[in-house]
């Protein structure tokens, strides 16, 4: 038997676990946000009362032993950091970035990128298993969980990233990402594997241009400095490239030992990108951030240089090529490779397609009338329209419906019609029920806390005979599915697609067909 299955001894112990202790232990499992996870049934105290522990263990991997110190306690689970290996998981492989490691080693613990010492295979196979948990804990046939598709090549595959500004533990000039679970450090990116090279080599130089006009990062605890964010885009379809520095409202900021006018910085920044990448950013930004406590944040951006947008393309099944035109503030799936690969694979159950699930049973059959909730810029309902009879977008957020509208436009797709509000209250609305007509198919696409009891309610009055739910997080996934099969649906298959290799994070798509009633 491999370690990775075996388990705990049970242990004597003469109190509870306390703060500052040592245990060994194995690592049998991960958490949902990819820590590691050990069971203990221990004895405790002279009268040997029973009981079971668990300990969260920060960077542990299935099948580590570890020797581990007692950090915080939540009731009967404990958050422990290892202090010891004794016998590392034989899922170990070399980390590929200096970066990963443990936050205590300078230049360590970025939280970029939590599993990236777990083979990509193994990172596959774990986050299956952490699906097939979720559906067991919520009685959900874990048997519909289909083998995780991975990604072909999982580097470089994103297509934004945010570094902050800020300083190191050592309080030296940083840009980067934060340590996982700090917010007042940053962690000064010498290389990063996730965007591109181009990425990976540019943000240094960002950073020595900072420094050398005696700019600040922006500090939380007294509000000064003035520099906060510096985003980067890719067109990983296109080529295009856009670039925004986000820095505090204040009309001025210290450069060195003189205040200088914002306006100034901007066209400085602006002309150091063109000097020293002339042809590599297609559409240069500077953003001023208004940030009020207890206010929604906002943003105005100043458009320095460029094409106001980015443009990235789709390729998609029916040899499909769609277009975005994506906004600074605008949604886009970060993985443009990966959502290809999700949204055929939504498109393959949706039966419009030859040879799609379902096509068969239906061939002949007149074009379908879909939603599109949880839409977003409206992606997953613009790939299904040229092959729909009409489809309705619904999406809380206005700025991203008039992105969906503008999306249809650009494409020359008219069969699409989006509504902006909160999905539980448009699916009762009498303008959208005289849009929407008789439905066929509902695709879901919600945010990580699932459909809420309203919006599952009103799913479950209109009563499609398909429904289609694309999930970033297995438990309420889980969740909505247990509800959802309570209700008359057969849930037919879980396809796990891996959205964020090297990540705790998970997709799913999920299909679900109405019982035919008696
Ligand atoms: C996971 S994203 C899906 C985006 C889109 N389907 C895509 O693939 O690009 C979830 C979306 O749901 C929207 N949203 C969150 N709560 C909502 C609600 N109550 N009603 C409508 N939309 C909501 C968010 O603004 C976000 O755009």
């Amino acid at each position: 038997m491999t370690a990775e299955f075996m388990e705990n001894t049970p242990l004597e112990l003469p109190h509870s676990p306390r703060h500052g202790e040592l245990f060994d232990l194995l690592v049998e499992g991960l958490t949902l946000d990819g820590m590691g996870v050990a069971s203990v049934s221990t004895l405790v105290g002279p009268q040997k009362q029973p009981l079971n522990y668990k300990f969260h263990i920060r960077k542990g991997l299935p099948g580590d032993r570890v020797r581990v110190q007692v950090e915080t306690r939540n009731k009967r689970v404990f958050l422990a950091h290892i202090t010891e290996y004794l016998e590392p998981s034989k899922m170990r492989i070399e980390p590929r970035c200096r970066h990963f490691g443990r936050r205590e080693i300078e230049g360590q613990g970025c939280g970029g990128c939590t599993f990236q010492s777990l083979s990509y295979r193994h990172q596959l196979m774990n986050k299956e298993r952490l699906i097939k948990q979720q559906m067991i804990d919520h009685k959900v046939d874990p048997g519909l969980v289909y083998p995780m598709i991975g990604q072909e090549d999982p580097w470089y595959y994103r297509n934004k990233m945010e570094f902050s500004f800020g300083t190191t533990g050592e309080r030296e000039f940083a840009l980067g990402l934060y340590p996982k679970g700090y917010r007042y450090q940053v962690l000064n990116l010498k290389e990063c594997f996730l965007e591109s090279e181009f990425t990976s080599n540019f943000l240094p130089k960002i950073k020595d241009w900072a420094m050398e006009m005696g700019l600040k990062p922006y500090r939380e605890g007294d509000q000064s400095g003035f520099l906060r964010n510096l985003s980067i885009r890719e067109g990983k379809r296109t080529g295009e490239r856009m670039i925004e520095l986000m820095t505090t409202h204040r009309p001025q900021a210290e450069c060195g030992d003189k205040m200088v006018d914002a306006t100034e910085i901007a066209q400085r920044f602006k002309a150091f990108i063109l000097s020293e990448a002339p042809d590599d950013f297609t559409s240069i930004y500077w953003t001023q951030q208004y940030v009020e406590r207890g206010e929604r944040t906002r943003f105005i951006e100043h458009h320095l240089h460029g094409s106001p947008v980015l443009l990235e393309k789709m390729h998609l099944p029916g040899d499909q090529i769609l277009s975005f035109e994506i906004h600074p503030r605008a949604f886009f799936q970060p993985n443009t490779r990966q959502a290809e690969v999700l949204y055929a694979e939504v498109l393959k159950h949706t039966g419009l397609l030859e040879g799609g699930a379902g096509a068969e049973e239906e061939e002949g059959a007149e074009k379908k009338r879909i939603l599109d909730l949880y839409c977003g810029t409206g992606t997953i309902g613009l790939c299904m329209a040229p092959f729909a009879e009409h489809v309705v977008g619904i999406e809380l957020q206005p700025n991203a419906v008039d992105n969906a509208r503008q999306n249809a436009h650009k494409n020359g797709i008219d069969n699409i019609t989006f509504f902006a509000g909160d999905v539980g209250a448009v699916l009762k609305e009498d303008a959208f029920i005289e849009a929407a007509g008789d439905i066929d198919l509902v695709v879901v696409d919600p945010p990580r806390s699932g459909l809420l009891k309203e919006a599952r309610e009103q799913l479950k009055a209109i009563n499609p005979p398909r429904i289609i739910y694309v999930s970033c997080n297995p438990k309420t996934l889980a969740r909505d599915l247990a509800d959802l099969s309570a209700s008359g649906y057969t849930i037919d298959r879980i396809q796990p697609v891996d959205m964020f290799p090297h990540t705790y994070h998970v997709e799913n798509v999920a299909l679900l067909t109405r019982h035919e009633q008696a």
